[in-house]
């Protein structure tokens, strides 16, 4: 049995090998409507292959913690984005890649009202939100061709807090 991975709190330098995480640190980059709105651009990298950008409701079931870690998977073509539709912290779980099949994972917890957004071809958990409502806003490509590459570990890792 492998240690247990303990989650600790993303930040964008941590989760940067793996992805972008979209959040409203710091001053907008622009100010808009009339004053009234803060934007913060373009704060992710999306890929879509040859095929085109989907927008999907995900109503995920919440996981209790430990967490068994079963599998990972990655998306060859394009990336996928998580956008919860709370202000709940969820739970991201990446890997590195070691020679094609996954390294050991790491776990973060999000922040209240961030969202992240995998690149193409990392290896992370299935969405995994921690509190219902798991209802989330999904960006991730639509077209032919299989985009999606499961691993099973051997023996499932536990994700503790
Ligand atoms: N399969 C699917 O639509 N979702 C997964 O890719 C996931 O990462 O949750
Ligand atoms: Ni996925």
């Amino acid at each position: 049995m492998s240690a247990p991975i303990r989650i600790r709190p993303i930040s964008a330098e941590a989760f940067a090998p793996f992805g972008d995480l979209i959040a409203t640190d710091g001053s907008p980059d622009v100010m808009i409507n009339q004053g009234l709105c803060g934007r913060y651009h373009d704060r992710a990298r999306f890929e879509f292959g040859a095929g085109r950008a989907g927008l999907s409701l995900f109503d995920a079931v919440p996981r209790d913690l430990p967490y068994r870690l079963e599998l990972v998977e990655r998306h060859p073509l394009g990336s996928q984005a998580f956008i919860p539709m709370t202000f709940q912290p969820f739970l991201v779980i990446v890997a590195p890649d070691a020679g094609g099949v996954p390294g050991r994972p790491l776990a973060f917890r999000t922040g209240a009202g961030q969202a992240i957004n995998f690149h193409r071809g990392t290896w992370h958990g299935v969405l995994t939100p921690l509190q219902a409502p798991g209802l989330f806003a999904v960006v991730d490509r639509i077209g032919e061709g299989t985009n999606l590459e499961e691993h099973w570990f051997d023996e499932p890792h536990v994700i503790v807090a």
